[in-house]
C-alpha cells in the first residue's frame, strides 16, 4: 500500500512539472492561462450561478487540454522529423485545428453565459 501510494505520488509529480513546463515555457499556454484568469475573474464579478462555473470551468479545461495535446504533437512531430515534411504539415495542422475548434466552441460559451449579464449591466447604466 505504502508503495502503491508513493508510486501514485511519483505519477501526480512528473504530471505536475509537465505542466509547470508547458506553462512557463509556451507562448499559447500563457495567452490561455491569462484568458482563464480573465474569464473566472469576469464569473466572480458577475457571480454567476453554479451550472454556469460548471460550463466556464469546462471550456477552459477544453482548451488548455486541447493546447497540451497540440504541443505534445509538435514536440513529436520535430523530434521524430526536424526537416520540411508535407506529412508533418498534415499532423501540425490537424493538431492546431483541435485548438482552433475548441476555442471557437469556448468562444460561443462565453457569449452565451456572459452576454445577459452584460446585457443586464448596459439595461442599468443607460
Ligand atoms: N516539419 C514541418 N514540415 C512541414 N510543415 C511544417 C513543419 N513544421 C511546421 N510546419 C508548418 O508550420 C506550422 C507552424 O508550426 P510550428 O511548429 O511552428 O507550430 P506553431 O503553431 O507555430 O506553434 P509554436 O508557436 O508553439 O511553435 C504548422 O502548422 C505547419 O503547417
Amino acid at each position: 500500500m505504502k508503495k502503491y501510494l508513493l508510486q501514485r505520488r511519483n505519477s501526480v509529480g512528473h504530471a505536475w512539472s509537465g505542466l509547470v513546463v508547458f506553462f512557463r515555457s509556451e507562448a499559447h499556454a500563457a495567452f490561455h492561462f491569462t484568458v482563464a484568469v480573465l474569464v473566472l475573474g469576469l464569473a466572480w464579478f458577475f457571480s454567476v450561478s453554479r451550472i454556469e462555473w460548471i460550463v466556464l470551468l469546462f471550456a477552459i479545461a477544453l482548451v488548455i487540454t486541447a493546447e497540451l495535446v497540440n504541443t505534445v504533437f509538435e514536440k513529436i512531430a520535430d523530434f521524430v522529423q526536424p526537416d520540411i515534411d508535407p506529412r508533418i504539415k498534415l499532423i501540425k495542422d490537424m493538431a492546431a485545428a483541435s485548438v482552433l475548434w475548441c476555442a471557437f466552441v469556448s468562444v460561443v460559451i462565453g457569449v452565451l453565459v456572459f452576454w445577459p449579464y452584460f446585457v443586464d449591466i448596459i439595461y442599468r447604466l443607460s
